[in-house]
Formats: structure tokens, C-alpha cells, sequence
């Protein structure tokens, strides 16, 4: 019996999972290979789900980790997927603060022994935030550090915010943290099916148990507008809002145009892209600690 390979794609908030995962199932389309995938979200809403097109089967589980609160129905959700289809791969897409060891042990359940070939765990870093990685606080950090030290492949991305200088330094500090690990410098994640597949997979190392609701308090809020809201202002929100979010994606309509805006930010940056279907106008929040009462001031405030 063939087994299905399943690659786990780890990575902080915004580092790029599902920019790779777009770039790696039009990959495995041109080979005509059959794939699924399981996307995992901390917030309550899906944003990501349509980077996934309608021909592959995808599961989503949100609201929660895998690593954590959520193994049970990693577990259902795989063995459901092994059952109702006939596939090649299956790629999980965790969520930007699970502990990729935690998910790899959900795929190791003893239901799944002779099904499933772990193929790797490819591990995304932004670059730009990994460099200032010490603003981060001391868990999340170590999350960061976690998420590379497992990794079969690190992908240093987004190196078009590098300088060579940087770019030298820190694949040094991530080959210390991953002596074993292969690691690319990558744009927009771009690698081939050739980079990951079919490495050999090191021994699962000791790793620090790190649990997203309990270690880093990391929190997710979500926000739906009624109404169009002006841009100035919007982009006056982000400037003041606290360094401790991460990450905000999401939709927007704003008073200046008819049109509906993707809408991603991760680590300082704002990305606006027209989306050709009408959204319902909602963002989702991923920080330490968020002040959800602040946050739902602030963002009616933009309505009026
Ligand atoms: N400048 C630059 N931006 C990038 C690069 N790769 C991805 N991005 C952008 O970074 C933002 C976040 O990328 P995603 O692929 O959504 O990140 P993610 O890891 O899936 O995010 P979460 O699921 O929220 O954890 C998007 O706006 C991407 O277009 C890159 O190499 N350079």
C-alpha cells in the first residue's frame, strides 16, 4: 500500500506559510499529483482559505492550535481525508504559533503508522523580524527559535527586506540553532517540490513544550465593519496602534473607493490588494495580550 506524504509548513505569524503553500500546490498540480490540505487558524474566521482552489480538498480548523487544544481533530481530520480520498501529499498549514513538533506528533498517531510518510517539516522565518527578533518577548522568541531548531528545511524569507549583510548573519545564527537543517534564502518563498521532498528526517530532537494560550498570550480578536471606513484614518490606527500586533488580514471597503481590499500586515507592513468578489468587511487580530475593548473603540471610531 502506498503511503500519502505529509509535509508540515511551520513558521511565525505573516512569515509566508501560505504564500509557499500557493507556490507548492500550483507545483504539484503541473505534476498532476493528488494533494490536500489542512490549514489551521487561530482566529474564528478563515481568511486564508481561499489561497486554496476548489478542485483540492481542504479542511480548516480554527479558533485554536493544532499544537495544543486541537490535536484530537488534527487527527479526525487526517484520518477522515486517508478515508473519503486517494491522495499523493497532504500539507499542513499550522498556525503562526504552533510548535511544529507538537503538530508532527499529531500525524503519529498509531491509526495512521502505515498511512502516512512524514516528508518534512519546512519552517518560514521573516527576515527583517527575526533580525529584530529581540523585541519580541522572551516566549515568543523562543517559539521563533523552537520553529527553526525542528525544521528539515528553514526558508529565510522575504529577503528583498535585507540587506547581504543581514542576509550573511542570520543564516549563520540559523545554522547554529539548525546545524543539521538545509537552509534557502527565498522571495515571496519561492522553491521547488525538490528543495523539501524526500529529505531524510532527522530524529525528533527534545524540544520545550510551549503552549500558545498559557505560555504567550497570544490572543486573537475579530472585528467586522458595517460600513466603509476612511483610509487616513485607517492607516493612522496602525501607525498608534501596539507593537504587540503581529498580525491583522482581512477585508476592508473604504469611503474613497467602491472597491473591496484584501488587506495584510505583518511586522509594520500594510499590503492593500483589490479583491475582485465582494467580502463581508472583516479583520482578523493576532497579538500578545490585545485590549479587545480598545480595539473595538478604536476601529468603530474609523466608521464615523
Ligand atoms: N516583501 C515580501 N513580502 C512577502 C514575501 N513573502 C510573503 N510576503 C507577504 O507577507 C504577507 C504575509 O504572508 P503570508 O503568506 O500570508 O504569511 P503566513 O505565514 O501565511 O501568515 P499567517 O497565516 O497569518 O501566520 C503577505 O502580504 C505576503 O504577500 C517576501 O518574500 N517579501
Amino acid at each position: 500500500m502506498k503511503s500519502v506524504e505529509v509535509y508540515i509548513l511551520s513558521g511565525f505569524l505573516g512569515a509566508g506559510k501560505t504564500t509557499l503553500l500557493k507556490n507548492i500546490l500550483k507545483q504539484e498540480q503541473d505534476k498532476n499529483r493528488k494533494i490536500a490540505v489542512i490549514m489551521n487558524e487561530l482566529g474564528k474566521v478563515s481568511i486564508d482559505s481561499d489561497a486554496v482552489s476548489d478542485d483540492i480538498p481542504l479542511k480548516e480548523l480554527l479558533n485554536g492550535c493544532v499544537c495544543c487544544t486541537m490535536q484530537g481533530q488534527l487527527e479526525a481530520q487526517l484520518q477522515g481525508m486517508l478515508s473519503q480520498y486517494d491522495l499523493d501529499a497532504i500539507y499542513i498549514e499550522t498556525t503562526g504559533a504552533a510548535h511544529p513538533i507538537e503538530v508532527l506528533d499529531a500525524c503519529l498517531s498509531p491509526v495512521f503508522a502505515e498511512k502516512l510518510a512524514i516528508g518534512s517539516i519546512v519552517t518560514l522565518v521573516d527576515g527583517a523580524r527575526y533580525h529584530d527578533r529581540r523585541a519580541l518577548s522572551i516566549q515568543l522568541q523562543k517559539l521563533l527559535q523552537e520553529q527553526i531548531h525542528h525544521a528539515d528545511i528553514v526558508l529565510l524569507n522575504k529577503v528583498d527586506n535585507l540587506s547581504e549583510s543581514k542576509q550573511a548573519s542570520l543564516v549563520f545564527d540559523i545554522q547554529n540553532i539548525a546545524p543539521d537543517s538545509k537552509v534557502l534564502l527565498t522571495q515571496y518563498a519561492n522553491i521547488r517540490l525538490s528543495d523539501f521532498q524526500h529529505l531524510t528526517r532527522k530524529q525528533q530532537k527534545e524540544h520545550q513544550k510551549t503552549h500558545v494560550q498559557l505560555d504567550l498570550h497570544l490572543k486573537t480578536y475579530v472585528h467586522t465593519f458595517e460600513e466603509q471606513i476612511d483610509f487616513d484614518a485607517f492607516e493612522d490606527f496602525l501607525r498608534n496602534m501596539p507593537d504587540t500586533i503581529y498580525r491583522i488580514k482581512g477585508y476592508l471597503s473604504f469611503t474613497h473607493s467602491q472597491d473591496t481590499y484584501l488587506f495584510q500586515y505583518s511586522y509594520g507592513m500594510p499590503l492593500y490588494l483589490k479583491e475582485p468578489v465582494k467580502m463581508k468587511k472583516t479583520l482578523v487580530f493576532i497579538g500578545e495580550n490585545l485590549d479587545h475593548a480598545w480595539l473595538y473603540d478604536q476601529l468603530e471610531a474609523l466608521q464615523k
